[in-house]
């Protein structure tokens, strides 16, 4: 399972998009209470849930990012493994944690994404056309800050990505698959 993580707008879902168009790896859809942004469908990007509909899945780890609960369902698991036994999940780094210290060390490879300039993840975000409001709103929370860095626990074995340049992202991310996939 090939866990993406890393802050806001640092192109974790960019980076789910590759590998799932060109490694044919599925996406793992998580829940949400977040309500969807402008061009998201439910069931594609997340299942987008009520509080109460929230509470009705078998989760293996939930956590709250900005007010907003995030889970990742045994049943979302198991959808995308049907698929293919390679698959990938899009998680903040607390649930990248999460994963790591309760899957086998082989089963998990965590790219954690940055960039040289955390002031560009606001331009990123407002090119996505999140709105203003909603921008400043995560870039004050606690979780934005956390994310900032790479958590000490997961510094041994994650893949570091600094997503400045696309093509060049790519790239780093070929050569983790082809190092990961070899060594499998
Ligand atoms: N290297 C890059 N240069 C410029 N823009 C980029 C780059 N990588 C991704 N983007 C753009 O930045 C925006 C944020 O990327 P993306 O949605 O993949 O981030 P994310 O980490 O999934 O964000 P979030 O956690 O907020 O959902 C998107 O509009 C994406 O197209
Ligand atoms: N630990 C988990 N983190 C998740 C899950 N689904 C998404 N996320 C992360 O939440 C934040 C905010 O997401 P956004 O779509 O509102 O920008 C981001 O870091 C996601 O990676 C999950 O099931 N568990």
């Amino acid at each position: 399972m090939f866990v993406v993580t890393g802050n806001t707008g640092t192109g974790k879902t960019s980076v789910t998009k590759y590998l799932n168009d060109f490694y044919e790896m599925p996406k793992v859809i998580t829940h949400t209470t977040r309500p969807p942004r402008e061009g998201e469908q439910d069931q594609v990007d997340y299942y987008f849930e009520s509080p109460e509909s929230f509470k009705q899945n078998h989760y293996l780890e939930t956590v709250q990012y900005n007010g907003y609960h995030y889970g990742s369902s045994t049943e979302g698991l198991e959808r995308a493994w049907q698929k293919n036994p390679l698959i990938t999940i899009v998680l903040d780094t607390a649930g990248a944690q999460t994963y790591a210290r309760e899957l086998p060390a082989d089963e998990v490879v965590v790219i954690y994404l940055t960039v040289s300039e955390p002031a560009d993840l606001i331009h990123r975000l407002a090119n996505r056309g999140d709105d203003v409001a909603k921008i400043e709103s995560r870039l004050k929370s606690k979780e934005y800050q956390r994310d900032l860095t790479l958590p000490a626990a997961l510094a041994k074995g994650s893949h570091v990505v600094v997503n400045d340049d696309w093509a060049d992202t790519k790239r780093q991310i070929d050569q983790i698959i082809k190092e990961e996939i070899s060594e499998s």
